[in-house]
């Protein structure tokens, strides 16, 4: 499992860590980590330049002991300092003895200056000063800007988890010209800009390869959009002593192996569940298709289909059990899945709601499916909205789903009382409490008509099979994210075939 914690948590196991060892540890093991990795990075660390972005804060401290590492290895180091008389003070000495030089500029500086390689050089005025432009012009870079581009490698110690809000003008600048410049850019801790604790993105925010993270991930380094900054995250460990409850876990290969339902040598069809697929519409077939397609993957014993589409179910798929009874009285099952391609009928959802086994809801049933009687339910709900569908349920905009999509996630699971699903690149199942989980094996080529659908019918068969909702929903997303990799192998593709590919990531879970 890969476990996230907050900010919070992180200061006071830190607190509790450095009252029991000598001043300045964790920052060494964290600047040292951050060394190995820039060097891994750079290859060949000799001769090499290295720029360092050193905000007022320790995450500039880190940034600049590591650097202060590279340049007693030979590279070429340089940091700007956006507050030179508030930068780490060790860490300015360190840097200084190792041989490295510092721009006191936030993004200014004449960019002549920039190759003269002078230490400790206040460069003064301010990047929008004309005065402080190259003789090429008013839009001529800084020196900072040059510096960045010139470089190998940027480290971005401009702020990490104390930053509140979006880059400063000045921070935002070097975020600009670190993204322009074909150096390599490695977020120390966090990138940033990027929220630590809800993966939000205010602005400017640097984009980074590599981001070198200590002691633990933080939420918003698995949470788009901030996800997206981090690039490859490589986790250092500094000795935190952290709770046993995360904010937030990923589930891995090993983790998922372990939640599959296996049937066991006594097991029936009835025993291994039955799950209930109340779904499509005249208007609809497809979706009662494509979700009967995904639960006949999810390791329940049988399929049970209610609903207009039961000709084209058959046609596909002879071993479903077919029933135009409507739900309560098709027969036993142990969980529902309703709502997608449902269109209008409002009545179907009204009676799957009633039945006392797990019920999943999607689609067109989110829409139809009554607040306060979900609430009331004592049986499981899972409901599986996707940005637009959470935006409408919450009344605010998709963008701002989109935008923050860990408290939108925990405010649908509270209104609802409900195990929410929030689709998307990095899908999130969120109960009323404890750990979100975050799955990241999804593709973008999953964002096609009707693979929703095969994932509700997965999940829907993952809670007959008996899993709790967090799982059942967690680790749908996991088979369905693999299963979408395999059948696009970088194509676009169907959602018939992201249901046909579950079964190899079952059994590549499984190996
Ligand atoms: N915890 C641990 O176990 C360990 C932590 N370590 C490291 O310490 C880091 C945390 O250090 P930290 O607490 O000094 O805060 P940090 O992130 O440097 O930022 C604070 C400064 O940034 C500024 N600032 C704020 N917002 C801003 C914005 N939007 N744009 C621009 N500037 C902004 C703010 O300025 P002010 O508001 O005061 O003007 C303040 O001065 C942590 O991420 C890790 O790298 C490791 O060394 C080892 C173990
Ligand atoms: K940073």
């Amino acid at each position: 499992m890969r476990t996230a914690y907050g900010v919070e948590t992180v200061r006071a196991t830190e607190r509790q860590l450095m009252a029991r060892l000598p001043e300045g540890t964790l920052m060494q093991r964290a600047a040292a980590g951050l060394a190995v990795a820039s060097a891994d990075l750079l290859g060949r660390v000799y001769g090499s330049r290295v720029v360092l972005l050193v905000g007022s804060g320790d995450n500039g401290g880190d940034a600049l002991y590591a650097g202060a590492r590279l340049a007693r290895r030979g590279a070429g180091v340089t940091a700007l300092l956006l507050a030179p008389e508030r930068a780490h003070a060790g860490g300015l000495a360190a840097l200084r003895r190792a041989g490295g030089t510092t721009v006191h500029s936030p993004a200014g500086g004449r960019a002549a200056g920039a190759t003269e390689g002078a230490a400790d050089r206040p460069a003064g005025g301010s990047a929008s000063d004309p005065a402080e432009r190259p003789a090429g012009g008013p839009a001529g870079p800084t020196a900072a800007e040059v510096l960045i581009e010139r470089a190998d490698l940027v480290l971005d110690g401009i702020v990490g988890i104390g930053g509140k809000g979006g880059l400063r003008p000045d921070a935002a600048r070097l975020a600009e010209a670190a993204e322009r410049s074909r150096a390599a850019v490695i977020a120390v801790d966090l990138p940033s800009g990027v929220d630590a604790d809800t993966g939000q993105v205010h602005g400017a925010a640097i984009r980074a390869d590599l981001t070198v993270t200590f002691g633990t991930h933080k939420p918003g380094l698995l949470i788009d959009p901030a996800r997206d900054f981090a690039g490859t995250v490589r986790l250092v460990d500094i000795g935190l002593d952290l709770p046993e409850e995360p904010a937030l876990e990923a589930l891995q290969h090993a983790d998922v192996a372990r939640l599959l339902p296996v049937p066991g040598p006594e097991s029936d069809k009835y025993r291994r569940g039955v799950v209930g697929i109340a779904a499509g519409s005249a208007r609809y077939p497809g979706a009662a298709v494509l979700a009967v397609a995904g639960a006949l993957h999810g390791g329940a014993g049988a399929v049970r289909y209610v609903g207009p589409a039961g000709d084209a179910v058959l046609a596909r798929f002879p071993e479903t059990l077919v029933s135009d009874l409507g739900p309560a009285k098709a027969g036993r099952v142990q969980s529902w899945v309703v709502g997608p391609g449902a269109g209008d009928d409002a009545a179907t959802v009204a009676q799957v709601l009633e039945a006392d086994v797990p019920v999943l809801i999607d689609a067109d049933g989110l829409r139809l499916a009554d607040r306060d009687t979900v609430r009331a339910r004592t049986a499981l709900t899972l409901m599986t909205p996707h940005a637009g569908e959470a935006a409408a349920l919450l009344g605010v905009a998709r963008a701002e789903v989109e935008g923050a999509r860990l408290s939108a996630v925990r405010e649908l699971a509270a209104r609802y009382r409900a195990t929410v699903l929030l689709k998307g690149s990095t899908t999130l199942v969120a109960a009323e409490e404890g750990a979100v989980r975050v799955n990241a094996t999804g593709t973008s080529w999953l964002a096609t008509a009707g693979s929703g659908d095969v994932l509700s019918g997965l999940a829907g068969s993952l809670l007959a099979a008996g899993l709790p909702a967090r799982d059942a929903g967690s680790v749908a997303a996991y088979l369905h994210g693999l299963a979408g990799r395999y059948a696009a192998d970088g194509a676009p593709v169907g959602a018939q075939d992201v249901a046909k590919a579950i079964a190899r990531a079952w059994r590549d879970v499984r190996d």
